[in-house]
């Protein structure tokens, strides 16, 4: 039997500004339903390559398919994945019910009951079914980020991108959050790329990693991130996953 294709397919990328090349021959693969990590110091180039993967930005050079439909920003219409950044980013004068609404209004004929059936199924998914007439602004950080969530569900994707997703939590909240990332991907088969400094949710959820570094101008590392704390024997990677959070990698990238 052929194996599945992988659902992201990153051929020698480069990308960089002008003559300043941030990263090069930079090949990875994502596996449909898997949560994958990109790793690495300040400044080494993480959320530029997100920027990179959802179509915001041009690479100098090489590939970027998503789904074998090709790069992100050939698509017209409704963008076949859902993005968190890290604010959350929800209208703060709509309640959660009116922002979930936002992506059927915009990209769908979708309105009326029918609308509010989906858009209270999402808030269910995601634990806030009784606060669809709630502000932003009344609800936790962390409710935010879930409603965000949401928010990226409401056209069906099956792949969501997160910059820094427990960026400004709690622990508790935290840990609601990596939880629920887990279940979109174990139950419902969502793919998930995920910027992250948090090494207790990087063992937590992901299946696999790379770790990029600012010097090497590109990957140093990947596979699964509890094997690369075992069993790296590169030092700056075993600095990453071995550090505090202002261990050496975090001051490397400057
Ligand atoms: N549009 C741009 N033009 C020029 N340089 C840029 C541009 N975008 C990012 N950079 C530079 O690329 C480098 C990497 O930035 P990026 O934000 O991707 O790193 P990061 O790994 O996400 O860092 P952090 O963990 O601190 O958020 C930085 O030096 C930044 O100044």
């Amino acid at each position: 039997m052929p194996l599945p294709r992988p659902h992201i397919t990153v051929d020698d990328l480069r990308i960089g500004w002008g003559t300043h090349v941030l990263m090069e021959h930079t090949t990875f693969q994502v596996e449909r339903g898997t949560i994958f990590a990109i790793l690495g110091g300040s400044g080494c180039g993480k959320s530029s390559l997100l920027r990179h993967l959802i179509g915001l930005e041009q690479p100098q050079a090489g590939q970027i398919d998503i789904d074998g439909v090709g790069e992100p920003s050939r698509y017209e219409g409704v963008p076949p994945f859902g993005v968190l950044f890290q604010s959350g980013a929800l209208f703060s004068s709509m309640t959660l019910a009116e922002n979930l609404a936002l992506p059927l209004t915009t990209w769908t004929p979708i309105r009326g009951a029918t609308a509010r059936e989906l858009v209270h199924a999402k808030l269910d998914l995601v634990g806030l079914g009784a606060f669809a007439e709630h502000l932003p602004g009344e609800i936790s950080g962390g409710m935010k980020k879930r409603a965000g969530i949401a928010r990226a569900l409401m056209l069906e994707a099956d792949l969501l991108f997160f910059d820094e997703p427990s960026a400004g939590l709690d622990p508790i909240s935290a840990v609601e959050l990596d939880q629920l990332i887990l279940t979109l991907s174990r139950d419902l088969g969502i793919t998930v790329i995920m910027v992250t400094h948090e090494l207790a949710s990087i063992f937590l959820v992901a299946d696999n990693c790379i770790v990029l570094d600012k010097a090497a101008k590109g990957i140093v590392a990947r596979g699964d991130p509890r094997k690369l704390r075992d069993e790296s024997e590169i030092p700056l990677v075993h600095d990453f996953f071995t550090r505090s959070s202002s261990g050496v990698f975090a001051n490397r990238g400057g």
